[in-house]
């Protein structure tokens, strides 16, 4: 079996998040969830989340499907680096993504979720592409969507076609030669805490030269920017004029009218070119002047992430052979 769903911008302006439509139970339950390749909650807004907490997301009802169960005694809690988090109860439904399905797959229902979740209207929920290792349910940790569809899958993989200000596609269980040029470079995968973790063999900002000291990351879908070593990322805002690294908001910004280098990193011998528009994340605020980077330090979160800035300059295979690996590719 193959699957193929599109990857839509949650918000036209700037690449904030992506959403895919997946279906839950009988009769069918569409939501739009944010497939997450650095977590391995497959989490859903739901009839068990309070109202209050609900601001225009579809919800998953499992008393409205035939072939819903619960797990009983299960819960689950979830916090991410950003202080984001949601918990709640589990069951067990048929769930499709883009016409691959699993039955009995493990739907975590939120009964708590937090503000930033509260206010990101067009996520249902997040599906976790992450290890199963990484998933939080209690007493008995959960398999991810991809990991139940494996065996079903004539290859055990599914990659990413993230793009800038598009829609893109998950594909799972082949690999579309359409969507990518050259030759796919495959890099070891360390599974070890949980997340896609590979190393990139080095970068350049703009047209300097290329460095080439290896950066152990993740590659997280689920994360919108890139953070990066200190010494990267002040390398490349020294070449934006007016950068200034703010306490107030958080990381580097520059004048929305600042004139950005492109940002370039290796995977093998490929070179991934980001371009300077995808560097800009977008205004503060709306309609500032100001804009926030899409390179920002890593030195408080403990690990590299390559988010979708960078994701969405390459086509990405995650291979969950055994053992598993990344596949890279420009296109
Ligand atoms: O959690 C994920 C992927 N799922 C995100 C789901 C999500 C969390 N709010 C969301 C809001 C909307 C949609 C999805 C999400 N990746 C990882 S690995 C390490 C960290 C981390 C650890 C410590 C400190 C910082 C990061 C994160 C992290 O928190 N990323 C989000 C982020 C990173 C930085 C800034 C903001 C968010």
């Amino acid at each position: 079996d193959t699957g193929s769903a599109a990857a839509v911008p949650i918000d036209p302006r700037f690449d904030i998040a992506y959403v895919t439509p997946v279906t839950i139970g009988t009769p069918p339950q569409t939501l739009q969830l944010d497939f997450d390749t650095g977590s391995s909650d497959l989490w859903v807004f739901s009839s068990h989340t309070p109202t209050s907490q609900i601001r225009g997301q579809e919800i998953y009802t499992p008393d409205k499907s035939t072939t819903s169960k619960l797990l009983d005694g299960h819960t689950w809690s979830i916090t991410y680096g950003d202080g984001s988090a949601s918990r709640g109860n589990v069951y067990t439904d048929n769930f499709t993504v883009g016409g691959l399905a699993v039955a009995s797959q493990a739907i975590q229902c939120a009964q708590q979720v937090s503000s930033s979740f509260t206010t990101e209207e067009s996520i249902d929920g997040l599906l976790g592409l992450g290890f199963s290792t990484l998933n939080t349910v209690n007493p008995a940790s959960q398999l991810t969507f991809f990991d139940n569809a494996k065996s079903k899958l004539g290859s055990p993989v599914f990659t990413a076609d993230l793009k800038n200000k598009q829609a893109g596609t998950y594909d799972f269980g082949f690999i579309d030669k359409a969507k990518y040029t050259g030759e796919i470079t495959y890099v070891p995968v360390n599974p070890d805490p949980g997340y896609w973790t590979f190393t990139s063999s080095g970068y350049a900002v703009g047209s300097g030269n290329f460095s080439g000291s290896p950066i152990t990351g993740i590659a997280d879908t689920g994360t919108s920017l890139v953070y990066l070593p200190t010494a990267i990322v002040t390398a490349y805002y020294r070449q934006v004029q007016g950068a200034t690294n703010s306490r107030n908001y958080g990381g580097y910004v520059f004048p929305c009218s600042a004139t950005l280098p492109p940002f370039t990193f290796g995977v093998g011998e490929t070179k991934f070119t980001i371009p300077a528009s995808y560097m800009s994340y977008a205004p503060v605020t709306d309609g500032s002047s100001t804009c926030f980077g899409g390179l920002q330090s890593s030195s408080g979160i403990g690990v590299n992430i390559w988010g979708d800035v960078a994701l969405k300059a390459a086509f990405v295979v995650f291979n969950g052979a055994n053992p598993p690996t990344l596949g890279w590719a420009t296109k």
